[in-house]
């Protein structure tokens, strides 16, 4: 039997555990506060589209308390990477691979990465290289993952699509054993998780999501659905999907889906994006991978992105201003 832990297990670490446990998976999760205690005492309740189920996980507040186990997920915000990549060291046994399951640019972008930027860091992601040193190449692992999530209580998940999926892949491209193991116990448990040849494709395709809604939930402090009711912000939408995905194809990612399907698939989405949820619960926001970094790669390739700037720096601004972001000096 695979012994996953998943690191971090908030909305999504707690519906991929819960999958991943009804996969028959031996799980436990490393988390902290009253999710913890809950998951300690009730489990993991999940409510789905598939159904509402609770299932019991081993929770702990240490890595130490697991040990090494034969794969880890790593579920916490972009923020909080440097310092969850030094905590996970006793979950590491000599072959023990590492997926970050997170939004946006992930640290290890141009890493095993094989084209003309191959092994460039991307410091705003991975300050002082610490997560790379921490965990090394070897061992990480991409994770996408569409599960629109909430911890609407300690303990209860509520992911709102059916539409949900992990995507895994290797930075490298090649396909492993050990990513297909960690994806048969998700999928097992009733959640698609393709392991894919290309994961930047998928980072790319998911971003285009967090391009869009991020920064217009943010400024109209709403759900995807409401704040994308409007015709004049939905115009806006489509705008910044259409510049996010010239910005991919200047990275070599031609994004089948138009635009206007992407929107049309958010709108229907009644789901305050996570980045959203991060502002009203006063915790840390992933201002630099969901903007701040698509913005410099813009830059870079010389791809003009007008409305994806002005609202990101409007809700960069707001992130300050709430104190829950503070740039590189
Ligand atoms: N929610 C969603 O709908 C979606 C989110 N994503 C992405 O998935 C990633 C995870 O998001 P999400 O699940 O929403 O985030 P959450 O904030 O719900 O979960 C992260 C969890 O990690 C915990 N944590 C952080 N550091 C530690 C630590 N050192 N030890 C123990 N626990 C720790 C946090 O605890 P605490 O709260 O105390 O800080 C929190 O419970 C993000 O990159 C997000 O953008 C992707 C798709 C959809
Ligand atoms: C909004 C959504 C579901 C997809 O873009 C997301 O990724 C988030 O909540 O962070």
């Amino acid at each position: 039997m695979t012994r996953i832990c998943v690191f971090g297990a908030g909305a999504i670490g707690s519906h991929l555990a819960t999958r991943a446990a009804l996969g028959g998976a031996d799980v436990a999760v490393v988390a902290r506060g009253p999710h913890l205690e809950a998951m300690r005492a009730r489990g993991i309740t999940l409510h789905a589209h598939d159904g509402v189920r609770t299932v019991r996980v081993q929770a702990f507040a240490t890595a130490e308390e697991v040990g090494p186990v034969d794969a880890v997920l790593v579920t916490t915000k972009v923020p909080a990477l440097p310092a969850a990549a030094r905590a996970i060291a006793p979950l590491l046994g000599p072959d023990t691979p590492v997926a970050f399951v997170t939004n946006g640019i992930p640290w290890w972008y141009f890493l095993r990465h094989g084209g003309p930027r191959e092994g460039e860091r991307i410091p705003l992601l991975d300050p002082g290289a610490e997560i790379e040193r921490s965990i090394g190449m070897h061992r990480t692992l991409g994770g996408v993952v569409y599960s629109a999530s909430a911890v609407i209580e300690p303990g209860v998940v509520k992911s709102e699509h059916a539409d949900i999926r992990l995507f895994l892949g290797e930075p490298d491209g090649s396909v492993t054993p050990r990513a297909q193991a960690i994806a048969s116990a998700i999928e097992a448990g009733g959640m698609p998780c393709p392991v894919v040849t290309d994961i930047r494709h998928r980072v790319w395709g998911k971003l285009m999501g967090n391009l869009t809604s991020g920064p217009l939930c943010i400024l109209s402090r709403a759900d995807m659905m409401t704040t994308l009711s409007d015709p004049a912000i939905y115009a806006a939408a489509i705008a910044i999907a259409e510049e996010g995905a010239a910005l991919a194809l200047a990275h070599g990612h031609d994004l089948a889906t138009s635009a206007e399907a992407r929107m049309k698939r958010s709108a229907m989405i009644a789901h305050k994006p996570s980045i959203l949820q991060d502002l009203e619960l006063g915790r840390a926001m992933e201002i630099d991978a969901l903007f701040t970094v698509p913005l410099d790669l813009a830059k870079q390739a010389g791809v003009p992105m007008p409305v994806f700037e002005l609202t990101a720096r409007l809700a960069t601004q707001a992130a300050r201003a709430a104190g829950l972001y503070a740039p590189a000096p």
